[in-house]
């Protein structure tokens, strides 16, 4: 198969909400797009339509990891970014088997990051090279990987654990690649947050609002223009560490 020689970048969890926000912000700057989702829904198949090269992984699934990291490999000879969005908000209470939620969000937020950047690495130093200009990946941690959270305890760790692989692989791939985390607290409910719920998260921070999937957007766009940030973590809290 001839190897794609665009420089793509390659973000994880697409399908929906900041992912999708992400992509389309990309695409309209007719930058290249891999992404991986695990749900296929119109979305997914809109994006194909739009050559948005789209791979199902559900990273609770290893197999299905192996695969999609093979195919990048073998069709891809670079990449211009790997941005960690998946993520999976368990919470204690919707948990029968706390093991299970505790493995399961160390899986999805950091053993698969992990696996990703290690084996894709060599794509990234590549399309650096050429280039001339150092690549990005970009982890999307959250607020709770500093402050903890009593209600997503295992997923607020593992976040935690997300965060600190922005410190190793920034020191391991400096200055061919930039390694940074976006920390929202909060960019937008999910649908089924009750007005209750919206308002006590508003009051959290000084800044009072939702802000939206943009926010995330922007946060994204200024890391992959950026020339001398890394290692370093962008805090979207609305002033919430000061409320
Ligand atoms: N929304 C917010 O206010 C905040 C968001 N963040 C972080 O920002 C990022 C984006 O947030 P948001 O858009 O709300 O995220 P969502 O929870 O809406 O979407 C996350 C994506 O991850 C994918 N995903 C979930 N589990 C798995 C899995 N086991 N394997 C593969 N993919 C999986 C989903 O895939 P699919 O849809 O195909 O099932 C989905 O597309 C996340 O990392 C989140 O933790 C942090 C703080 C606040
Ligand atoms: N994967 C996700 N992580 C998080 C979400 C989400 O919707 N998906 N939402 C939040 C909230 O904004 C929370 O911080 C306040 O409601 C946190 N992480």
């Amino acid at each position: 198969m001839q190897k794609e020689f665009a420089y793509p970048h390659f973000i994880t969890g697409g399908g929906r909400r900041l992912g999708l926000a992400v992509i389309r912000s990309l695409l309209a700057q007719g930058e290249r797009v891999v992404m991986s989702y695990r749900t296929f829904t119109p979305v997914i198949e809109a994006l194909m339509a739009e050559d948005v090269h789209c791979i199902r992984a559900d990273f609770t699934q290893p197999d299905t990891v192996s695969k999609m990291v093979n195919t990048i490999v073998a069709e891809y000879n670079g990449l211009r970014s790997i941005i960690h969005n998946a993520s999976d908000w368990g919470s204690e209470t919707d948990s029968e088997d706390l093991n299970e939620l505790m493995a399961r969000m160390w899986q999805v937020h950091v053993a698969v990051p992990y696996q990703l950047n290690m084996s894709l690495q060599s794509l990234l130093l590549c399309a650096a090279h050429d280039l001339n200009q150092a690549t990005d990946i970009i982890h999307l941690t959250d607020f709770v990987a500093e402050k903890g959270s009593d209600k997503h305890i295992a997923y607020a760790a593992s976040k935690a654990g997300l965060a600190n692989l922005s410190l190793s692989f920034a020191r391991q791939l400096a200055p061919k690649v930039k390694v940074n985390a976006i920390a929202p607290s909060l960019l937008m409910f999910q649908e089924g947050d009750n007005k209750e719920y919206q308002q006590k998260a508003l009051k959290k921070s000084l800044l009072c609002l939702e802000p939206g999937e943009q926010e995330g957007v922007a946060a994204v766009q200024y890391l992959l223009s950026s020339r001398y940030m890394t290692g370093r973590t962008l805090a979207l809290d609305g002033g919430r560490h000061l409320a």
